[in-house]
């Protein structure tokens, strides 16, 4: 079997000021240089405004810097958008692509992720691909439908084990306090990675990380999980106790 290092994704959202996005990253960069030898990469995904403060804060340290999402063109006439140059430049080695809340909210499509991503991998920045399905389509028994059609259209040419990282975050658990069942939580992640070859160059070597409520109490157990190799966490994210303790879940 292939060993794949546990990768633990903060995924802050629309939260945060300076003030304590910075004393957060301190935080978790001072823990994880004093820790020393870890089970797992550490990943922060502050707000955009955040990126250049933070990336400063703990370039001394382990801790990865990602953002939130990306414009799928280096430059031009796209008012709000950020494009993965400007990530770079940021500091960043990380963007999630595809959240179900920017599929909810700005109505991407698999094709625009995928784009998105390639234009990531482009800039050398690992893309956080999202799946997953709404509680509607699980009750109709379409998960595995639903998150394989993400996967063949979200995942663009030239990804690798070492370019891209799945996320599949079940859309009924994010921030609702429900989380998957480990069963299902197996179930689904082996669905993935059986989906992944063909699609991408090394499929047993690619990250497949669980989102959904994530928090230390259910971090171990669902840390655990055949083929769960991290976690995409929000809530539980923005305390660096709470967050930390899910780093330290991981074996
Ligand atoms: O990106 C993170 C996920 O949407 C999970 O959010 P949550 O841990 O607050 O449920």
């Amino acid at each position: 079997m292939t060993a794949r290092r546990k990768l633990i994704a903060g995924n802050w959202k629309m939260n945060g000021l300076k003030a304590d996005g910075l004393a957060l990253a301190s935080d978790l960069a001072g823990r994880l240089k004093g820790a020393g030898v870890v089970a797992f990469d550490m990943l922060v995904c502050p707000p955009f405004p955040l990126l250049f403060p933070v990336h400063e804060a703990i370039a001394d340290s382990p801790l990865a810097l990602g953002a939130q999402d990306c414009h799928a063109k280096t430059s031009g006439a796209h008012t709000g958008d950020v494009s993965p140059v400007m990530l770079k430049d940021a500091g960043c080695r990380f963007v999630i692509v595809g959240h179900s809340e920017r599929r909810a909210d700005h109505g991407e499509s698999d094709a625009e992720i995928a784009a998105k991503a390639a234009a990531a991998h482009k800039e050398g920045l690992v893309a956080i691909i999202c799946v997953g399905e709404t509680e509607a389509q699980r009750d109709a028994g379409q998960a595995n439908a639903v998150v394989s059609t993400q996967l063949k259209g979200s995942i663009p040419e030239g990804a690798t084990a070492a370019n891209t990282v799945i996320a599949y975050e079940p859309v009924w658990a994010i921030g609702t306090g429900k989380t998957a069942t480990p069963d299902d939580v197996k179930a689904m992640h082996a669905h993935i990675r059986a989906e992944l070859d063909g699609k991408i160059v090394e499929p047993d070597a690619v990250r497949i990380l669980y989102g959904g409520s994530v928090k230390p109490g259910n971090a171990a157990e669902l840390m655990a999980v055949d083929n769960v190799d991290g976690a995409l966490v929000g809530g539980a994210s923005l305390k660096a106790d709470d967050f930390w303790a899910i780093g330290v879940s991981c074996r």
